[in-house]
């Protein structure tokens, strides 16, 4: 039976000869000499290898045919009308690039379109270099060292400026699109080569077996996809551009799927480069290498969870999800449902637990204590200490990072325990005066029998570790940057401490629930073993950088207590985005109207089109406004965004969606919000600050393409 090799090409078929590719291709996969595919060679080709195959009477497939490894595989390198099809197929071919072993198609007589010139370089009053040479790039490495074709060079040496080295790399699909956006960012040669792993061909004497070879080289992974089965196949072209994430990973996103390592390790990176792809393919690879494996794929929210579990579904269905905890397949679950999990199977084994962790009992441990009870503890509670520490903030804080972690259960304790990386100083008679709050906190608590959502998973943590009882083999952790402390003490109790334990991705820049936390000091040590994603493969680079300038001179540090690298690039572009400046809450409303009304006059289907607001006031407005306006919206809440309508969300539950326009409404803080802020300490507030730009540095980054920023004066 042939094997298919897909090209990203060719995997974004024209939908309305979808179906019938599928057809052909299945067939193709099973017989190439079924009668009807016409799989035929074509005269005086460039490439004695390249074929056609009838996917109707308008269609026509354009493949290359190897021999090697004892079988025939099929390189599918596009579908296109019977004319078009026979010239390119005439001049196409298919070759290892003899610098970085990679394949490479060429066209031997180029009468295709030529790429667009880059960006002319100014002659004005003073001549601007072009960007290869103020970055020092020269002909000789880029040809000699990276195997990029000579044209391709000769055009990237006069670009201006990175916008037409981007528009340069969108005519290259594959590695030399990629390696043009690595240059452009400023990668060293020697960077590039270790990164896309490449080498030198050397040469088997067997041609077929060589192109064989190059298209199994990791870098080759961006541009082509060794199909295993008919399912895999279906995949690929329903997926389309859509689905390329699926199916197209680039080297660095394959090693950290495969790669093992000897304890946790954790992926950064900007928003839209991928880390959450990684952690599902590795997911797969995980239970794919042990079907008994038990994995937990975890992160901050119930939604979040979701979304995971759908991409997993999406990417390979055959993967066994497990609604229980301790079995094998993957159990996906928002963190906060795991630590219930955990107290739920333990039942009544949890006194030790919740006696070790808080000194006292629970009577109903499964019940969640309210949000707002911190806030009950301070208004009904006499206190000595000033409004900037007798606040919900700082005290929900202090008992996550400080009170629960150790454990700590009178007064006695409190005064001893050490305090590193809280901001506000206590001095003992203040640290009494906090205990005394925690104490009454602890007696409403006591008294309806219930546990937060921090002593909740404190408790889970203890519970597995008395026991002795890892129920995962593996946890997998997405949004890192918004656990808690009790969640990473949870997280490292589920897993014993062995290879491939906990990877964990997380962006600080995104962190925009609870303070921040240095993991070393919850029992989850990951020196050495942490790895950034620099290329955002979601956001036009326009709106990258307009989403960069929101963090601009923010404090970032990271889940290792460094500062945050914000180093990163974008390989697409697309228009700037817009700004709209308002005085009012009418204005914005209208604002928002009229520019999804343009939108979906101008055919974007509505589903394609989201409005992100502050809170869900502004949502119910919004709707509300649109729904008027004649057109069909929903608000967005715990379900998912809906089809055939226009999603409007909060800008924190837009966390982990992406669309292709968006509407930014970042409003205004109300009076009540300012005269909250202005009671923080200085360190409090400045960390909500940072949480706040991170806000809007999430919702900003949710635009695939284009971008309407509506601000309040
Ligand atoms: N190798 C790839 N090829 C094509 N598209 C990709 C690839 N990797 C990721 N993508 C796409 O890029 C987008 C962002 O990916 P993903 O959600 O994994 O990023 P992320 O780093 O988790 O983002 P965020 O932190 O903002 O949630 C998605 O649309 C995804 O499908």
């Amino acid at each position: 039976m042939p094997t298919i090799i897909m090209g990203k090409l060719a995997s974004k078929i024209d939908g309305s000869v979808r179906g019938k590719a599928m057809t052909f291709l299945q067939k193709l996969g099973v017989d190439d000499t079924t009668p009807g595919l016409h799989i035929e060679p074509i005269q005086h080709s460039a490439d004695p290898r390249v074929r056609t195959g009838r996917v109707d009477e308008f269609w026509r497939a354009v493949m290359f045919r190897l021999d090697g490894d004892g079988e025939t595989h099929y390189v599918i390198h596009g579908i296109w009308p019977h004319d078009d099809a026979i010239a390119i197929a005439r001049r196409v071919c298919l070759k290892v690039n003899p610098i970085n072993g990679l394949p490479q198609i060429e066209e031997i007589q180029p009468a295709r379109t030529p790429a667009p010139a880059p960006a002319a370089v100014k002659t004005t009053a003073r001549r601007v270099e072009p960007l290869f040479a103020r970055l020092g790039h020269e002909r000789t490495d880029l040809v000699e060292r990276l195997g990029l074709p000579e044209d391709v060079v000769t055009h990237a040496l006069t670009a201006a400026n990175e916008d037409a080295i981007l528009d340069l790399a969108q005519h290259h699909e594959g590695w030399i699109g990629t390696i043009l956006v690595d240059l452009a960012a400023g990668d060293s040669i020697d960077a590039i080569v270790q990164r896309m792993q490449l080498e030198k061909a050397s040469s088997s004497g067997n041609d077929d077996a060589d192109v064989l070879q190059s298209l199994k080289r990791p870098a080759a992974a961006l541009q082509y996809a060794f199909i295993d089965d008919q399912e895999e196949l279906r995949r690929v072209i329903e997926g389309g551009d859509f689905g390329a994430w699926r199916i197209f990973l680039h080297p660095e996103q394959r090693r950290y799927v495969d790669r093992s390592y000897s304890g946790p390790f954790r992926l950064s990176g900007g928003a839209g480069t991928g880390k959450t792809v990684v952690l599902v393919h590795r997911t797969r690879a995980l239970a794919r290498r042990d079907p008994d494996a038990r994995i937990v794929l975890t992160t901050f929210t119930t939604n979040l969870a979701e979304a995971l579990g759908d991409n997993l579904t999406q990417l390979d269905p055959r993967i066994p999800q497990t609604k229980n905890l301790g079995v094998p397949g993957v159990y996906v679950t928002g963190v906060d449902a795991l630590a219930s999990a955990v107290l739920r199977t333990a039942g009544r084994g949890l006194a030790p637990a919740m006696r070790e962790v808080l000194g006292e009992e629970r009577s109903t441990p499964l019940t969640r204590t309210a949000p707002t009870r911190w806030r009950e503890v301070v208004e009904s509670t006499g206190t000595m200490l000033p409004p900037e520490i007798a606040n919900e903030t700082f005290l929900a804080s202090e008992y996550a990072h400080v009170v629960l972690p150790n454990k700590v259960h009178d007064e006695a304790g409190y005064l001893r325990v050490r305090r590193p990386g809280r901001g506000v100083a206590l001095d003992r008679a203040r640290r009494r005066a906090v205990w005394a709050l925690v104490e009454a906190y602890r007696a409403r608590c006591r008294a309806d029998g219930s546990l937060d959502f921090t002593e909740a998973a404190a408790v889970a943590a203890a519970h597995l570790t008395a026991a002795d009882a890892h129920p995962a083999d593996h946890v997998l952790v997405d949004e890192g940057q918004d656990l808690s402390p009790t969640h990473w003490l949870l997280l490292r109790a589920a897993v014993g401490e062995h290879p491939d334990d906990l990877f964990i991705a997380d962006d600080s820049h995104q962190r925009i629930y609870g303070t921040r936390v240095v993991l070393g000091r919850h029992g989850v040590a990951i020196v050495g073993r942490s790895q950034r994603l620099t290329l955002n493969y979601r956001t036009t680079a326009q709106n990258l950088h307009y989403a960069m300038t929101i963090l601009a001179g923010g404090q970032y540090v990271d889940l290792q207590d460094e500062p945050e690298d914000t180093g990163y690039r974008s390989a697409r572009t697309g228009p700037l985005p817009v700004i709209e400046i308002v005085d009012t809450l009418a204005e914005e409303v209208a604002t928002i109207v009229r520019h999804v009304r343009a939108w979906i006059d101008a055919g974007d289907p509505l589903e394609n089109v989201a409005v992100l607001v502050p809170d869900r006031y502004h949502r119910d407005r919004v709707v509300t406004a649109l729904t008027d306006a004649g057109i069909d919206a929903r608000a967005v809440d715990r379900d998912r965004p809906p089809a055939d309508r226009v999603p409007v969300l909060t800008m924190h539950r837009a966390k982990g969606t992406e669309f292709p326009k968006v509407v930014l409404a970042t409003g205004k803080p109300s009076a009540a919000e300012m005269e909250r802020l202005a009671m923080l300490d200085p360190s409090e507030r400045a960390d909500t600050e940072l949480r706040s730009r991170s806000l809007t540095y999430v919702a900003a980054t949710r635009a695939r393409d284009q971008l309407v920023v509506v601000q309040r004066s």
